[in-house]
C-alpha cells in the first residue's frame, strides 16, 4: 500500500474533486475547468487577496507555473528548479527545496518551470539539468533523483510531469540543439524506467546508448544520419484520457530549423503522439506540420472533450497549434475531423485536406535554401515574411475547455516574423538552428488575443485583445468565468459566454503562470503565480524592445470573497 496521501483513483477523479488540484491541467485530460460557482460573474467584482507568497531574490523570473492543491498545502514549483509546499490558509512556508544546479545548463528559452505532480507521500518535478526528483510531500526530503539525459548535450526539463496509474510520464526539452525527444515512464514509488519512447524515426531502438523497449523502425522520413539529432523534444509534457487509455504528447521542432537540410516528413517531430500508457506504444500520431521549417514546433497540449456535432457525439480531442491552425481530432483514431485558423496567417498553408490530414503547402512561403543564394550575407538564404512567427500563434501556455459553454478559450497571440536559412552542422552542446529572425507585430494595438472558439465550426465567438503578447494560461469555471494573466501584471476574469471583463487584480509583475481554484473550508479560492519572463523577452525581436520595462521576479497570489 502506498503511504497517506493522493491516490491513483484521485488523480483520476481530480476534474470532478475541486477540494484538491492533483494535476497539471487540472485533471488529465487537461480540460482546466472546475466545476465551482461561489465565485461567479457576479460575485466576483468582492474578490480581494487573501495573501501572498514571495519566490524570493536570485534568477526569480519566468514564473511558467502552475500549483497543486493538497489537504491545505499548496506545492508550487518556481523558476531555476525550485519547489515550495506553503499552507494553503496562511502563506507560510513549510518548507522549500531547491535543485543545485550545475553549470552549464542550456534552456533555450529560460530558466522556467510549469510545475509539480503528486502521489502518495511523494511530490516530483523536472529540473534545468535534466534530472527527475521525487520529494517528501511533508518534509521535502530528497526520495530520489533520476538522472533523465545529458544536460551538456543540451537536454533539459520544463514541463510538468503527470502520473498515469503509478508511473510517472515525463518528457524532455533540447530541439534547438538537436537533441532526441522522448516520452519515459518511470516507476513512481522508485524512479526506475519502465519504457521509453523515442520521437525521432530511426530511434527506437535505443535512447542516449540505453536499451529501448522499442522495437527498431526505419528511418524512412529522415535523409541520411539526421535522425540521431532530430529534434522533437517532448518540451511541454502531456495529457491523459482514460475512456481511450491514451497518453497524448506534443513533439517539438526538427533539428536543425533549416528544412532544407533534411528533406522528408522528419516522422514524429511537430505532431501530436497518442501513446499506450502501458509499454510506450505509438497508437496513432498526427502530424501537424511535416518537414517543418518555420520551427512551428508541435508541443501544444491536446485536450480531450465530447464533440457534439449533428446529433453525434464524437470521442474527440483539441490542439489549438503553434502553426496557427485549431485541430478537433478523432482520440480514439487520429482521423482529422478540422484545421481552421485561429490567428492571421501568410498562407503557409492554404489549409489542409481532411481525407490526408496534410497541410496544402504554398511554396513560396517556406524559407528559401541558403544554397540559391539572395540574402543579405554570404551564406545565407533569403529572408521571406511568414505568420504566425516561430513563437507561434500560441505557444506553451495552456487553453482551457468549458463543458458548460462548449468553447476552448485559446490564448493566442498575432506576429510575424523575417526568418532566413543558413549553413549548419551538428556540434554537441551548441545551439543547432541553422536560422536567423526577427519577431515583428502585425497590428498596432494588440499581440495578444484571448480567444473563444467553438470547436463544431471553428469560428471565433469573442475575443480580448491584449497589448502585450499573452503567455499565461488559462482556467474556467463553472461560474461561466475565464481566467489568464497578461504580462501587464494582471489576473483578469471574463464572461465565458460574452467575453465581458468582470474582474481585474495587478500583482505586480508580469503573468506567464497558470491560474487554479479550489474549495477549502466551504469557500472557493483562486491562485496565480506572477513573474515575467520567458521566451518574448529572450527572442521577441521588435516586441522584446516592448515588453522589457516589465519587472521580473516570483510572487504566488491567492485570492477569494470576503466573508460574508
Ligand atoms: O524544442 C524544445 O526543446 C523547446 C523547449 C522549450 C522549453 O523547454 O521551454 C521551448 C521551446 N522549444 C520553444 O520552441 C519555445 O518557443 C519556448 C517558449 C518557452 C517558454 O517557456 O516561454 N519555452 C520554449
Ligand atoms: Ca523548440
Amino acid at each position: 500500500a502506498r503511504a497517506a496521501g493522493p491516490t491513483d483513483q484521485d488523480i483520476q477523479k481530480d476534474a470532478e474533486t475541486p477540494g484538491d488540484v492533483l494535476t497539471y491541467g487540472m485533471g488529465l485530460q487537461g480540460q482546466r475547468h472546475s466545476t465551482l460557482k461561489t465565485i461567479n460573474t457576479e460575485t466576483i467584482k468582492k474578490m480581494v487577496p487573501v495573501w501572498a507568497f514571495s519566490f524570493g531574490g536570485e534568477k526569480q523570473r519566468g514564473q511558467e507555473s502552475q500549483p497543486l492543491v493538497h489537504d491545505g498545502v499548496i506545492y508550487v514549483t518556481g523558476s531555476y528548479s525550485r519547489l515550495f509546499a506553503l499552507d494553503a490558509r496562511t502563506g507560510e512556508k513549510k518548507w522549500q527545496y531547491d535543485a543545485r544546479l550545475p553549470e552549464g545548463i542550456m534552456p533555450c528559452c529560460d530558466v522556467v518551470n510549469r510545475g509539480a505532480a503528486i502521489l502518495g507521500d511523494k511530490v516530483y518535478f523536472g529540473t534545468l539539468d535534466a534530472r527527475l526528483v521525487a520529494l517528501n510531500k511533508d518534509t521535502g526530503k530528497v526520495v530520489w533523483n533520476k538522472k533523465v539525459a545529458d544536460y551538456q548535450a543540451g537536454y533539459s526539463m520544463t514541463a510538468a510531469p503527470i502520473i498515469v496509474n503509478g508511473k510517472i510520464i515525463t518528457g524532455n526539452s533540447g530541439g534547438e540543439f538537436g537533441v532526441v525527444g522522448a516520452v519515459e515512464a518511470r516507476d513512481a514509488e522508485t524512479g526506475e524506467l519502465v519504457w521509453t519512447r523515442p520521437t525521432v524515426e530511426g530511434n527506437m531502438g535505443t535512447l542516449n546508448g540505453k536499451e529501448s523497449t522499442m522495437t527498431g523502425t526505419k528511418n524512412a522520413s529522415w535523409t541520411g544520419d539526421l535522425w540521431q539529432t532530430g529534434g522533437g523534444a517532448t518540451w511541454l509534457g502531456g495529457t491523459y484520457d482514460a475512456e481511450t487509455n491514451s497518453i497524448f504528447f506534443g513533439t517539438g521542432n526538427p533539428a536543425p530549423w533549416n528544412s532544407h537540410l533534411r528533406p522528408g516528413d522528419n516522422l514524429y517531430t511537430s505532431s501530436t503522439l497518442a501513446i499506450n500508457p502501458d509499454n510506450g506504444e505509438i497508437k496513432w500520431h498526427f502530424q501537424t506540420t511535416p518537414h517543418d521549417g518555420w520551427d512551428f514546433d508541435g508541443v501544444n497540449e491536446f485536450i480531450s472533450f465530447d464533440l457534439k456535432k449533428d446529433g453525434k457525439v464524437i470521442k474527440a480531442g483539441a490542439k489549438a497549434d503553434r502553426n496557427g491552425y485549431f485541430f478537433v481530432i478523432d482520440r480514439t483514431n487520429g482521423k482529422l475531423q478540422s484545421a481552421t485558423p485561429f490567428v492571421t496567417q501568410t498562407s503557409w498553408a492554404t489549409g489542409f485536406d481532411l481525407k490526408t490530414g496534410r497541410p496544402i503547402y504554398n511554396d513560396a512561403n517556406r524559407p528559401p535554401n541558403p544554397m540559391d543564394g539572395g540574402g543579405a550575407a554570404a551564406g545565407q538564404g533569403k529572408p521571406i515574411f511568414a505568420a504566425p512567427s516561430f513563437l507561434g500563434g500560441k505557444n506553451w501556455m495552456p487553453m482551457a475547455y468549458s463543458p458548460d459553454t462548449d468553447l476552448f478559450y485559446v490564448p493566442a497571440n498575432e506576429w510575424g516574423m523575417d526568418i532566413w536559412n543558413e549553413a549548419i552542422t551538428y556540434k554537441k552542446g551548441a545551439a543547432y538552428l541553422g536560422a536567423g529572425f526577427t519577431i515583428k507585430p502585425l497590428f498596432d494595438d494588440y499581440i495578444g488575443a484571448l480567444r473563444a472558439i467553438d470547436p463544431k465550426t471553428g469560428k471565433i465567438v469573442w475575443e480580448y485583445k491584449n497589448p502585450a503578447p499573452l503567455w499565461g494560461g488559462v482556467l474556467t469555471t463553472a461560474g461561466n468565468l475565464v481566467f489568464t494573466g497578461t504580462p501587464e501584471g494582471y489576473l483578469k476574469a471574463f464572461d465565458a459566454k460574452t467575453g465581458a471583463e468582470v474582474w481585474k487584480f495587478n500583482t505586480g509583475s508580469g503573468i506567464v503562470g497558470s491560474p487554479i481554484t479550489w474549495e477549502m473550508d466551504g469557500e472557493q479560492y483562486v491562485s496565480i503565480v506572477s513573474g515575467w519572463g520567458g521566451a518574448v523577452p529572450l527572442w521577441g525581436g521588435e516586441v522584446a524592445k516592448k515588453v522589457k520595462d516589465i519587472n521580473q521576479g516570483g510572487m504566488l497570489w491567492v485570492f477569494k470573497l470576503p466573508k460574508a
